[in-house]
């Protein structure tokens, strides 16, 4: 508990500073105002954040893999075995997230949380808490300390990146069941029904996913977890993944480092954090809109608006990498292109535009 709480103190605001002389630079570079648009406000937040207009990014992507109890009740198209098999395969570099990672030149650091196996890999670092968490639909999914240990693993990991010279960190997980708690974490966290947040995750048929509902239900019913306490609601009706992921929100906001949430699973662990420490929104730079139902809710609790939408919902990560692109963009920007001073040719011109806005 030390290591979260020592954490969650840590945590300080944005350098307003350095935010507005990062607008002063975006506003003079040779473009009409504001129209890189949300490229322009990602480079002032990430000013914000590292206290430099100008970053290079050393980036990785941390998957959070963990089993769900809650699988016994049905939840999922997939059988349990897949978490164990895709853990694997993020070492051999051939899933979604591993391809995507490439592309942009992100390291993986793969975690077993919480697999319901053993693993014989180096690549995969042993953080096990248990052998998966219990069924929440019939006892909570683990115990209080449990989940503090499981954030506690996600603080540790994000301080042991940033010790290593990362600075932009993203998040994944692979656990099959997790839309399910996911959506009971959300659910307990807001006042949305189960209906509006419980989507079909992996793939269900209609009358699957209407018993999926059901059983968030029946676990939040049995649980009562309490509303005002991330770490209760977690424990209770969520799972080691998102516990993991929402510590490497907490560790990435201690650190001054920003990172990215991908979709439905690592926003459940970011809105945790967010309620644990309000501040740690502005560390945090959403993806893309993951195609299940809930995102969109669990993105307007958390208060921050997705970068983009490609009606993706593997998981794993694998929408970190096209936000790190944008972010690198940002940074492209703000060292490459010219200012006003710079631009004679087209200067005059754009000044007059300039002088006009701000009358
Ligand atoms: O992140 C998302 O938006 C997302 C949406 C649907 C499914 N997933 C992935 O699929 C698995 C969970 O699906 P399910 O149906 O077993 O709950 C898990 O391994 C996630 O990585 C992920
Ligand atoms: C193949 C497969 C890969 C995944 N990655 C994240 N969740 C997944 C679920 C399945 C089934």
């Amino acid at each position: 508990m030390e290591l979260l709480k020592s954490s969650l103190h840590q945590i300080k605001p944005l350098y307003e500073d350095k935010i507005q002389e990062a607008w002063q630079r975006i506003d003079n570079l040779t473009k009409p105002i504001g129209s890189l648009g949300t490229i322009e406000k990602i480079a002032a937040k990430i000013s914000g954040i590292t206290g430099n207009l100008v970053n290079d990014f050393r980036k990785n992507i941390v998957i959070m893999c963990a089993d769900n109890g809650v699988v016994e009740e049905g939840v999922s198209a997939c059988p349990k075995e897949i978490t164990k098999i895709v853990t694997q395969n993020f070492t051999r570099g051939i899933t979604g997230v591993c391809v995507f990672a490439d592309m942009v030149q992100a390291d993986l650091t793969v975690v077993d949380i919480g697999v319901d196996a053993e693993f014989n890999n180096p690549k995969i670092i042993n953080k096990k808490i248990m052998w998966g968490t219990k069924n929440m639909a019939k006892e909570p999914a683990m115990e209080y300390k449990e989940a503090v240990r499981a954030i506690e693993v996600g603080i540790e990991i994000v301080d042991e990146l940033v010790k290593k010279g990362y600075n932009l960190i993203g998040t994944g997980e692979m656990g099959i069941g997790n839309t399910t708690t996911s959506a009971a974490v959300l659910c307990a966290l807001s006042n949305l029904e189960a209906e509006v947040v419980v989507g079909k995750g992996a793939g269900l048929t209609d009358e699957q996913h209407k018993h999926k509902i059901e059983v968030v239900k029946k676990a939040l019913y049995i649980n009562r977890p309490n509303t005002k306490d991330p770490i209760d609601v977690l424990s209770k009706v969520g799972g080691l993944d998102i516990a993991g992921l929402c510590g490497c929100f907490i560790g990435a906001a201690k650190n001054r480092v920003p990172i990215v949430i991908d979709g439905f699973i690592s926003s459940a662990a970011a809105l945790c954090a967010v309620r644990l420490n309000p501040l740690i929104k502005d560390y945090i730079f959403p993806s893309h809109l993951s195609a299940e139902p809930g995102a969109r809710y669990m993105m307007k609790e958390i208060g921050l608006e997705p970068m983009v939408n490609l009606n993706m919902r593997l998981g794993e990560g694998s929408g970190c990498p096209f936000a790190f692109f944008i972010i690198e963009a940002s940074q492209k920007m703000m060292r490459d292109m010219g200012s006003f001073e710079d631009a004679n040719i087209v200067n005059d011109f754009l000044i007059d535009i300039r002088e006009e806005k701000a009358i």
